[in-house]
């Protein structure tokens, strides 16, 4: 396939980069130079660290890099592909924009993706003339380590376009869940309801959050507790998220007041060097000490 990946930030290099080594040839698009050149060396520091953990080969990297442009020009970007997956910044109108500037320029039958972790696709594909080749295809940070993808459809998705979504997602061999376009699709709904409870938990006193972290951890066999994930994502992303699912779904989304004061604060997780935890160049180093404090 032919693939344009809009977006060289955080999740679009490595969108590109898993699709490269899928085999894939893809043309990574971002509005400054700069940022396509910083893309690009992200996905070849990638591959480096992946031949120096025996996790890629010296030939499947250079393959790899072969398969790979840049470009500050959407209309060379996308003018040939069979699929664009969108990961420009999460903004409804920034969205739309991008999805009629895609449709202008690229094949009739190219499907047009989003990696949006929250909109609704339905929306974004509502500005486009033929919106049944629009899907959402939903990596995880970072694509090239994690190994799902939802597959998200939007009301005017066709059957063919989620057919050949899915095949794309196989063929750099990622697990596909198909889900309805629906608020929190199925990761963040319940990620964020089990990350809220146990806010909640803290906030009352039921344990401390290392405690809860651990009981998940080792009672559940999840890799990582509710509360550190929330610091690994981003309390102020959990809040934004947390108030857009009590929008659409209800009270029982409404973010505890202690969420808010912690991102009042700029307590906002490992990115500020504080949350629930403290960090330190990127590593736990102990438990923020104000756990407790509080109640709604
Ligand atoms: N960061 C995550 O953990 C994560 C996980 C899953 C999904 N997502 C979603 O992925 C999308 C991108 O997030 P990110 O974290 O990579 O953001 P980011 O800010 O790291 O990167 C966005 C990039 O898009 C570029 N951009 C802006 N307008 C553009 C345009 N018109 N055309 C091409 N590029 C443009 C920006 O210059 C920037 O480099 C968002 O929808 C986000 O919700 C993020």
């Amino acid at each position: 396939m032919q693939i344009a990946v809009l977006g060289a930030g955080s999740m679009g290099h490595g969108i590109a980069q898993v699709s490269a080594m899928g085999g894939h040839d893809v043309v990574l698009r971002d509005i400054e130079d700069n940022l396509v050149a910083e893309g690009i060396e992200g996905i070849q520091q990638n591959l480096t660290a992946g031949v120096e953990r025996d996790k890629v080969t010296e030939s499947e990297m250079e393959a790899t890099l072969n398969r790979l442009s840049g470009t500050t020009n959407l209309a060379d970007a996308v003018s040939d592909a069979d699929l664009v997956v969108e990961a420009v910044p999460e903004d409804m109108d920034i969205k739309q924009d991008v999805f009629q500037d895609v449709e202008a320029s690229a094949p009739k039958d190219a499907i047009i993706a989003s990696n949006t972790s929250s909109l609704s696709v339905t929306e974004m594909a509502s500005v486009l003339e033929r919106p049944g080749r629009t899907i959402g295809l939903h990596f995880f940070n970072p694509p090239h380590i994690m190994d799902l993808v939802e597959v998200i459809i939007a009301e005017q998705t066709t059957g063919e376009t989620e057919a050949r979504a899915i095949e794309y997602v196989e063929s750099i061999e990622k697990e596909d869940v198909v889900v309805r376009d629906t608020a929190g699709f199925a990761t963040s709904r319940l990620g964020l309801a089990l990350g809220l409870e146990a806010i909640r938990m803290v906030e009352q006193g039921v344990a401390k959050p290392s405690d809860i972290d651990a009981a998940m951890r080792k009672g559940y066999g999840y890799p990582m507790g509710p509360i550190e994930l929330g610091d690994h994502v981003g309390l102020d992303v959990r809040l934004h998220i947390a108030e857009y699912l009590r929008e659409e779904l209800g009270e029982r989304f409404k973010p505890p007041q202690a969420l808010r004061r912690k991102v009042r604060a700029g307590k906002l997780g490992k990115k500020t060097g504080e949350g629930y935890y403290v960090w330190e160049d990127g590593e736990k180093v102990g438990m923020s000490g104000e756990w407790g404090e509080g109640n709604e």
